[in-house]
């Protein structure tokens, strides 16, 4: 079957000072003939009159020619850089459906990109981060995983399993008598427990960069009225929060986003937590606990000269306390950062400590998996173990090639026929 020649507008909503319509597949020549007149040179802007079948002119613009399999698909592409508008963008959409093109589903050039072994699996989930990224740290996060770095730590983990294999297979095949039995094991096992171990600190890593993908959590939690919803609107800079003098104003737990020097911070805030009566303010001190112990941080804000509920210190979360309104009162020598969102006091301090607490937790040295890999990691380096214990050599090296398709799975190289729907329906139209 011949694939379909697909088309979508890669660029954003119109009105837009330029469109790019993204076009590929085997038809991709023919309909440039039509609706250009020629194929543009390989490689090289051209500005063209753009027609419809008829022969009427729809758009002036710059045309691209990419021909197969030099092009981002690997098929031959086309690129259409027309005026931004939605009329523009309509008629020639109409064309190139009249050509018998159909409009792209979301993720199907970078699915055919993969298809066509241009991209990995790993790449085409950093192409899906770098989409969508919005901070600095997640821009560089994405561009770790779509430009290869982490897919060539896969290839070379799966390169040593191969080795490792390869290894016991010539001992299978040309075991003489002479041979120490147990020689290669002892050879293959040293490499292979150094494995294990680096696939370990990778797991780790997609736990931090989970950090910089869904954002660093950080819970404002304290007693009712401690100032909790003035220090987000204040962070915010903006009014997010009602803010009133009584207490258990805030019910739920309310989130804002912040980008603090690249980093997403997720911003809660939460029901002042007090014995309550009340329905509602019970289940909101609830959310405010269970906000706090799934948080990264836990800013724990109480009025300056009161007491501290230090309950919250058993939750495990790293935490630091703040004592508010200090406009209101003196200092009363206490450890505690001193903050007030009226003046502003305390206020750097306080995004001084969410940046480095963010910081910290990132563990920058490493190449950042995600959560689908280092499922495979860890499935990876069980069989890895199995491997290790297991004395004879055929069953050996069958653990060793479970170990290697499972990182197989995590490229793409190995059977992810049904994950790639999932994969590819995540990103927009037009990529
Ligand atoms: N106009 C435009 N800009 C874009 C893209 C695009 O498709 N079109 N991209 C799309 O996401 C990104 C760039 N990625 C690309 C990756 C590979 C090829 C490509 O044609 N590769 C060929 C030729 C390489 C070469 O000549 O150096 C190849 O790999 O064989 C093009 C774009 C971002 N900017």
């Amino acid at each position: 079957m011949t694939q379909a020649t697909i088309f979508a507008l890669s660029s954003g909503q119109p009105p837009a000072g330029v469109a790019v319509i993204r076009i590929s597949g085997p038809a991709t020549k023919a309909v440039m003939t039509e609706i250009v007149g020629s194929i543009p040179l390989p490689r090289q802007a051209s500005l063209r009159t753009i027609r419809n079948r008829n022969g009427e002119m729809l758009d002036q613009g710059l045309v691209l020619y990419f021909e197969a399999p030099h092009s981002f698909t690997g098929e031959d592409c086309a690129e259409l850089q027309v005026h931004g508008s939605r009329a523009v963008i309509n008629a020639i959409a109409g064309t190139l459906k009249e050509l018998g093109l159909r409009s792209a589903e979301a993720g199907e050039f970078a699915r055919r990109a993969f298809e066509h072994g241009r991209i990995d699996l790993v790449e085409v989930e950093g192409l899906s981060d770098l989409v969508s990224a919005e901070t600095e740290m997640q821009r560089k996060l994405a561009l770790q995983t779509g430009m290869g770095t982490l897919s060539n730590q896969y290839v070379g983990w799966a390169d040593r399993l191969t080795y490792a294999r390869a290894m016991i297979e010539a001992e299978l095949d040309f075991a003489d008598e002479d041979d120490v039995p147990g020689s290669v094991a002892n050879m293959i096992g040293v490499d292979l427990t150094a494995l294990v171990a680096e696939m370990s600190v990778a797991s780790v890593s997609a736990k931090s960069a989970e950090i910089i993908r869904n954002g660093f959590k950080v819970a404002i939690i304290g007693a009712p009225n401690a100032g909790k919803s003035s220090l987000l609107n204040a962070m915010a800079k903006r009014e997010v929060a009602i803010v009133t003098d009584i207490a258990g104003t805030t019910r739920d737990v309310l989130t804002v986003e912040l980008d603090m020097e690249g980093f997403l911070v997720r911003l809660y805030d939460t029901a002042g937590i007090r014995e309550a009566d009340d329905v509602v303010e019970r289940e909101g001190i609830q959310r405010a606990i269970s906000a706090a112990r799934s948080a990264d941080m836990i800013l724990y804000l109480r009025e300056a000269g009161s007491t501290a509920d230090i309950s919250y210190r058993d939750f495990g979360v790293p935490y630091l306390e703040v004592e508010t309104k200090a406009d209101l009162y003196t200092n009363g020598g206490v450890e505690a950062v001193r903050i007030s969102s009226v003046t502003g006091e305390g206020l750097d301090e306080i995004h001084r400590a969410i940046v480095d607490m963010a910081r910290d937790s990132w563990n920058a040295g490493l190449p950042a998996s995600n959560e689908r890999h280092r499922e495979h990691i860890a499935l990876a380096s069980k069989f890895i173990e199995n491997a290790l214990d297991e004395p004879r050599l055929e069953l050996k090296a069958d653990a060793l090639r479970a170990a290697g398709d499972e990182l197989g799975r995590i490229t793409g190289r190995v059977d992810v026929e049904d994950l790639l729907d999932v994969i590819f329906s995540k990103f927009c139209i037009g990529k």
